[in-house]
């Protein structure tokens, strides 16, 4: 995933979702009472995620906000849109899951995020020991969502399958989420927050359904955050995301198009194409004063995103 301006052009869902989860927990997140809270955000690509709907949430007087991934591209367009124009904010490389956690970086934060990043980090226990670690020593909370499950891995696990694919998708696990295949994804999530340290915790596994208007606009999704694109030539790419719509459309996830009857009214003949996916909405604090509330049932959206 490197295609910044494109990925900033075709995240309406990541950007729903995480609009929505933070307009839930805004409140819960522990605000300092000094208002010079400090906030890493873990794989904040192109950034407007984290500059529309985190930074509006920081107090005015907020430390410091430090956007993070592992591609240096993203980290670039990201500083070019938002580096200048924002104050005490910047955005840096980092690989969540690596070995070891740069040492400036350790027990600097208030308040770790992380938006639709932690399904690529096929580790999640060591992802987690580096988020506990970027948390202040003294306390600090974050707040995890990200896929456990997704269509689009099974589409994925039949494409790297044919004759005609094969050869670019031969690691396609390493892009699956590590817990699409789980029983009890929210069991295994708590269970890895507990180990590395933290000591309250939430998980909340939600059931979303996304609806995509259009051949097109589905294509243009899958092409912002499909790591296999970029391994074969760019003449192959419109094959390739005939072929992934033919697999969805076998999947049975393709409703037939709407036909209205009503005269005054254009039929709208564009087909739908559905994808029911499992969200991970985790919340974590380090210290123990744990809020009831965070526990209490959110009230939840009933219609399907993606349809007006
Ligand atoms: C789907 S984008 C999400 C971007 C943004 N948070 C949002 O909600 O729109 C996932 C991002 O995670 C980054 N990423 C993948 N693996 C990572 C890792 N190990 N450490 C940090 N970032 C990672 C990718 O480069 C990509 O920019
Ligand atoms: C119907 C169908 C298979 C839809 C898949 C839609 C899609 C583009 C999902 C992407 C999920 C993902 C890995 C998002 C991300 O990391 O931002």
């Amino acid at each position: 995933m490197n295609q910044a301006s494109l990925y900033q052009r075709a995240n309406q869902v990541q950007r729903h979702d995480a609009k929505l989860i933070l307009e839930q927990y805004a409140s819960v997140l522990q605000w300092r009472t000094d208002g010079q809270d400090k906030l890493i955000d873990v794989g904040s690509g192109s950034g407007n995620v984290l500059m529309d709907f985190v930074h509006p949430l920081l107090p005015k007087s907020f430390g410091q906000l430090v956007g993070t991934d592992i591609s240096s591209k993203m980290v670039g367009y990201a500083n070019k849109c938002y580096g200048k124009k924002f104050e005490r904010t910047h955005f840096q490389v980092l690989d969540i899951g690596c070995e070891e956690l740069p040492q400036r970086l350790e027990g600097q934060f208030d308040h770790v995020t992380s938006f639709y990043c932690l399904h690529w980090v096929q580790n999640l226990r060591v992802a987690l020991q580096n988020i506990y670690r970027l948390l202040r020593h003294e306390g600090g909370d974050c707040l995890l969502v990200f896929l456990a499950s997704n269509p689009v891995y099974e589409v994925y696990k039949v494409l790297a399958c044919s004759a005609k694919w094969a050869r670019y998708m031969r690691d396609v696990d390493q892009f699956i989420s590590p817990l699409h295949y789980s029983k009890d994804p929210s069991a295994e999530f708590s269970r890895l927050l507990g180990e590395a340290g933290f000591v309250q915790y939430n998980v909340e596994v939600r059931n979303e359904v996304y609806v995509y208007e259009g051949v097109r606009n589905l294509k243009d999704n899958v092409k912002a955050i499909c790591p296999f694109l970029e391994r074969m030539p760019e003449s192959l790419h419109e094959e390739f995301l005939d072929d992934f719509i033919a697999v969805v459309v076998s999947m049975n996830l393709q409703q037939q198009p709407l036909v209205v009857d009503d005269a005054a009214q254009a039929p709208q003949n564009v087909e739908r194409f559905i994808s029911p996916y499992k969200l991970v909405v985790a919340y974590a604090r380090k210290s123990p004063d744990f809020v009831g509330s965070v526990l209490c049932e959110v009230p939840r959206q009933q219609a399907h995103k993606g349809v007006d």
